[in-house]
């Protein structure tokens, strides 16, 4: 990835008090699964052995993945201390996921506060998201208490928005921060797979497909809009939501008594890649300079699959490498949904190729068929 210019932007006069990410942070649970033993694993643990072909196929998509290794908080252990999720479809879950959620939204949350160098205390508003549980009190509560946070924080939950989550999550914190001064945002996104772990079944390549890609992870973005003075690393510019008509089969997602099925169609590749570039135009295209392309930008882009990513490029037209933050994320830690892109903006950062005031589109795509846009600018050095 090379360079690139940095562009002015049109609207800076019409808004004094812009947004901006001032730390993040990321993790994932302990257990790492290389790739290429996943579908062996899989198979063993859900006693599914006998079902030849599937495995087969199985091994197809695991090889054709681009993932080299994913993180799970589950392991072999869980599943014999618990065999229900792996083996019945009557899962005993929820408590497990109702403590390790939160305590893994925490570790990362904290990463983040540190990195911002003012205490737990400061933040004012979370806005926390999952899909990984459902319980009232939330686990945004449980995460507000580990932390200690002040009482007062105002909270709010986005449950089931799947991979667009994160972005959707700091489009609210955006607004929050703009609209109430001195606020200061923690956005958490958790997710733990086990939700949606189950064994195979003949006639389901979709759910073959979510459990081939699907991650654990979590990541944290504090967002304020208190100007320089913040040390600020993305300017949050302006964002979009862009549902794209009649795509509500695009990806599937229902939560049962025995845990989530989530099924990804065969359509949404071509889905995104035939509209990406319109969302992408419509979304937050009018705030790009004039004569300025989607090659003239940074991209962190949701990485859904190795298909996904393509369709990305192919629509937009983006030249080799200016995915390349997004296809590490996905070979290094699979399909985390919407913690992903938090991950891919910290490998943007880190990569060091950024230019201060630089801008870029930060691309989150979900159930609905739901893509969210966030046009950044880096933030001055
Ligand atoms: C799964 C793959 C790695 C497999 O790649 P391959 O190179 O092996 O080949 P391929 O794409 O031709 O697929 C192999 C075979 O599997 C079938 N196949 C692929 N995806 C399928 C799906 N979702 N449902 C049912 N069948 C599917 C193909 O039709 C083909 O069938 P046949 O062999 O019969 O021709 C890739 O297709 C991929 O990256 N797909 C995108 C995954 C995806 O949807 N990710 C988003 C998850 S949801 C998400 O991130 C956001 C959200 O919505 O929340």
């Amino acid at each position: 990835m090379t360079a690139q210019a940095a562009p002015t932007i049109v609207d800076d006069a019409v808004q004094p008090q812009r947004a901006a990410m001032l730390a993040m942070g990321t993790a994932n649970p302990l257990n790492c699964m290389p790739q290429d033993e996943y579908a062996d694993w899989y198979f063993r643990v859900t006693r599914s052995d006998h079902l030849i072909n599937l495995k087969e196929n199985m091994k197809k998509i695991c090889r054709n993945s681009g993932i080299k290794k994913r993180y799970f908080h589950h392991s072999e252990e869980t599943f014999r201390r618990h065999p229900e999720p792996a083996v019945r479809d009557q899962p005993s879950l929820d408590d497990i996921l109702a403590t390790a959620v939160p305590e893994l939204a925490a570790a990362v949350a904290l990463r983040a506060i540190d990195e911002c160098g003012r205490p737990a205390s400061d933040i004012t508003h979370l806005v926390f998201t999952t899909y990984s549980g459902m319980h009232m009190p939330g686990a945004d509560l449980r995460l507000a208490s580990l932390l200690g946070l002040p009482s007062s924080v105002k909270r709010t939950s986005m449950y089931f928005h799947g991979c667009s989550a994160a972005v959707a999550a700091l489009r609210v914190a955006k607004d929050l921060a703009e609209n109430n001064p001195g606020a200061r945002v923690l956005v958490a996104s958790a997710e733990l797979t086990l939700i949606l772990f189950r064994a195979p079944q003949e006639d389901h390549i979709d759910e073959l497909v979510t459990q081939a890609l699907l991650s654990d992870g979590a990541g944290a973005v504090i967002v304020g809009a208190g100007g320089a003075d913040e040390g600020p690393l993305f300017e949050m510019v302006s964002a979009a939501q862009t549902t794209l008509p009649n795509s509500e089969d695009g990806a599937d997602g229902q939560l049962y008594a025995s845990g989530m099925v989530f099924c990804p169609s065969a359509k949404l590749p071509a889905l995104v890649r035939e509209n990406v570039e319109q969302c992408f135009v419509e979304g937050v295209g009018p705030l790009v300079p004039s004569g300025g392309g989607s090659n003239d930008l940074f991209w962190a882009v949701h990485p859904g699959g190795l298909a996904i990513l393509d369709s990305v490029e192919g629509g937009l037209a983006l030249a080799p490498g200016k995915l390349d933050a997004s296809r590490h994320v996905l070979s290094e830690y699979g399909n985390m949904s919407g913690t992903s892109i938090i991950f891919v903006l910290d490998e943007l950062r880190r990569r060091g190729d950024l230019q201060p005031g630089g801008l870029g589109v930060m691309l989150g795509i979900g159930p609905g068929i739901t893509m969210e846009t966030m046009l950044l600018r880096v933030a001055a050095a």
